[in-house]
């Protein structure tokens, strides 16, 4: 199987030796699985939750766009996919800057093709504390990287997307959308803000043939969760609460975002899909 890597900067393209072969790989030779010849861009894809999706999604067969905002840790990324034998480009990209998300989609169309899939997990929550205590600076990053990025990004991407047939967009919410965590106020109503913006799409994006989806994450265990799932008492907490007596792992949440890539799920959309261990149903 024919599998390939490019590392592609901002000004400054480095076609390694896998580029041309990159180009080949998106366009579909040698690729197999259940989403190959398809090409999926995953935001904030260096490490936790997002790098388990790009991984996924590479193992069952995409082409993937990887990408975050730290220069190394895309490097990390990409040499770990390339590792495997996997299909990659890897770019940085600041997803609350207007100029990365630009250049991103150009590199993507540039050197992948285009986009079929598009998962949005880049996110951020600089503050613990109180709601009302938040200030302009803090609202204006949570608001803009959680929420105005994936839905600008879209746009971007949209009539891209639309032109090579079924795709699918997923946002990454979070449990908190739903059940609040205390002191992570801003945090929450951005992903609460989200399951709004998925379900508004799913209507308005209905007559094109793209797919929209929330996957909402319970605590899964990664950097991000760290304040949460370091901290015994909510732990033991939150267990009362949780069916399934272990702490969530970013691969937990990687398969469903495969599954609502894959032709399986082309009858499946404005779904908020929770992966919590738990069931806010029981
Ligand atoms: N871990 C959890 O318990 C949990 C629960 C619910 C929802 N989520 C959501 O899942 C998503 C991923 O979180 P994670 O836990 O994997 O975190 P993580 O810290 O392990 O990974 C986050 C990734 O996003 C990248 N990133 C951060 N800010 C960025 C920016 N402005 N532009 C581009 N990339 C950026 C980071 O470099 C990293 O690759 C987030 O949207 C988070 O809100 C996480």
């Amino acid at each position: 199987m024919l599998r390939a890597v490019a590392w592609v900067q901002r000004g400054l393209f480095h076609p390694c030796a896998g580029l041309s072969a990159a180009l080949k790989s998106s366009s579909g030779i040698d690729q197999k699985g259940i989403l190959a010849n398809r090409v999926a861009m995953v935001t904030g894809s260096t490490s936790g939750i997002g790098f388990a999706i790009a991984w996924r999604l590479a193992q069952d067969g995409a082409h993937m766009v990887v990408s975050s905002w730290k220069p190394q840790n895309v490097d990390r990324a990409v040499a770990a996919l390339q590792g495997e034998g996997l299909s990659v480009t890897g770019t940085v990209c600041h997803v609350g800057k207007a100029e990365d998300w630009e250049w991103l989609v150009a590199t993507a169309l540039e050197h992948c093709g285009g986009v079929d899939f598009l998962v949005c997990n880049a996110g951020v929550n600089p503050l613990v504390g109180s709601t009302l205590g938040t200030s302009k600076q803090v609202w204006d990053k949570i608001l803009n990287v959680n929420v105005k990025a994936p839905a600008l990004l879209l746009s971007q991407l949209l009539p891209h997307m639309e032109k090579r047939g079924r795709g699918a967009v997923i946002l990454v919410s979070s449990i908190s959308a739903y059940i609040p965590h205390v002191e992570l106020g801003a945090y929450n109503i951005s992903k609460t803000a989200l399951l709004g913006l998925m379900r508004t799409l799913a209507m308005e994006l209905a007559p094109k043939p793209i797919l929209m989806n929330c996957l909402v994450p319970g605590i899964i265990k990664t950097d991000f969760s760290k304040i949460l799932h370091q901290n015994e008492a909510f732990w033991n907490l939150s267990k009362e609460s949780q069916k399934v007596q272990r702490i969530g792992q970013p691969e937990d949440c990687a398969g469903l975002v495969s599954f609502l890539c894959s032709p399986d799920a082309s009858y499946i959309t404005g779904e908020s899909i929770v992966v919590a261990g738990f069931s806010l149903r029981l």
